[in-house]
């Protein structure tokens, strides 16, 4: 950066007057330059080279060739929780410090998950198709007659931000909570080994980031240990959970039903899925609110200014 210049920051948000999100990131950002692109047009920004931070979606990708072009950055901070289309070994080669926010996406990812559990469990989508079919002809039928959730166990793979706030409205419902993750715990409900969670799952919920250790997490065999007629739900990452066998087991009845808002090819949704039936299909839905939405972006923006620190102007 030349000396006495602005740090220019990159927003690959569409934030700002015009877009779906109208929020001023300049007003956090004080003392740098604010620049808001499009994602496909991050790279052929003239001010791509002088770069000093970066504030995206948890979408974004960045490989080691990205940063060959933006050479000057320092931060990369992402509006959301995943971070697992950054290359983080040339992230780390460039020098440049990664931040994500977890935190303001709990809420309205756990109400999305919560959503999920409540469609599945009580076959909302396909009680509705009956009724705009014009089959409802009297009582609801035994095929739509869903489960209670009072009593069931709800297994929490991975137990952060929203895996915790999930849990505690499913409590609120007299659910039972048990959940696993990475590292032991003496939480209550804590199961040590995932096989032991999953058979114990009434309703079993992913809550995990994508990683090399979590990718294909859930498979066949993972299925197989749950209790018949269980419920699945995924608002992590698609590769967390292998979406052809969950498909398998919705079709011999061997689970009751499932959510996902999240798939291995985004925004591509596999026939497959599209014709399983008992299965609600969201678009990556989480953490989509005005108020979530309005709080990751300016929680990102802050995460730039504290790493800027004295290099703003
Ligand atoms: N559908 C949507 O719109 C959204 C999806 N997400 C996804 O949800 C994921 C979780 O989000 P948060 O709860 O905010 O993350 P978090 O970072 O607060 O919690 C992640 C949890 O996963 C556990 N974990 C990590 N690796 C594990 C492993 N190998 N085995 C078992 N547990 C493991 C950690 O110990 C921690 O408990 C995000 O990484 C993101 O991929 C997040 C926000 C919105
Ligand atoms: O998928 C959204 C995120 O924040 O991660």
């Amino acid at each position: 950066m030349p000396p006495h210049a602005r740090p220019v920051v990159l927003v690959t948000l569409p934030v700002g007057p015009g877009s779906g999100l109208p929020v001023d990131l300049t007003v956090d950002l004080p003392g740098c330059d604010v620049r808001v692109v499009g994602a496909a047009g991050l790279l052929e920004h003239p001010e791509a080279g002088e770069a000093v931070a970066l504030v995206c979606n948890a979408q974004q990708r960045l490989t080691e060739h990205d940063l060959e072009r933006l050479r000057s950055l320092k931060v990369v901070s992402v509006a959301g929780a995943g971070t697992d289309g950054m290359d983080l070994a040339a992230l780390e080669r460039h020098g440049v410090v990664l931040r994500n926010a977890p935190a303001p996406t709990a809420v309205a990812t756990a109400e999305l998950a919560l959503a999920l559990v409540l469609m599945a469990a009580r076959q909302v989508d396909a009680a509705q198709a009956m009724v705009r079919a014009g089959k409802w002809t009297g009582l609801p039928f035994d095929e739509v007659s869903g489960r209670d959730l009072e009593g069931a166990t709800l297994g929490l793979v991975g137990f952060g931000h929203i895996a915790q706030r999930l849990g505690a409205a499913a409590r609120a419902l007299g659910m039972r909570v048990r959940h696993t993750h990475r590292s032991s715990c003496d939480e209550p409900g804590h199961v040590e080994h995932l096989d032991d969670l999953l058979r114990a799952s009434d309703v079993l919920s992913l809550h995990v980031p994508l990683t090399e250790e979590t990718r294909g997490l859930v498979g066949p065999r993972e299925l197989d240990l749950l209790p018949p007629g269980a419920i699945v739900v995924n608002t992590a990452r698609g590769p967390v959970l292998d979406a052809e066998a969950l498909c398998d087991r919705l079709d011999d009845g061997r689970l009751l039903a499932a959510g996902l808002d999240v798939y291995d090819d985004e925004p591509h949704v596999p026939a497959r899925l599209l014709a399983t039936p008992r299965l609600t299909l969201l678009p990556h839905l989480g953490s989509a609110t005005p108020q979530t939405r309005e709080a990751m972006a300016r929680t990102a923006a802050r995460h730039v200014a504290e790493e800027l620190g004295g290099d703003r102007g």
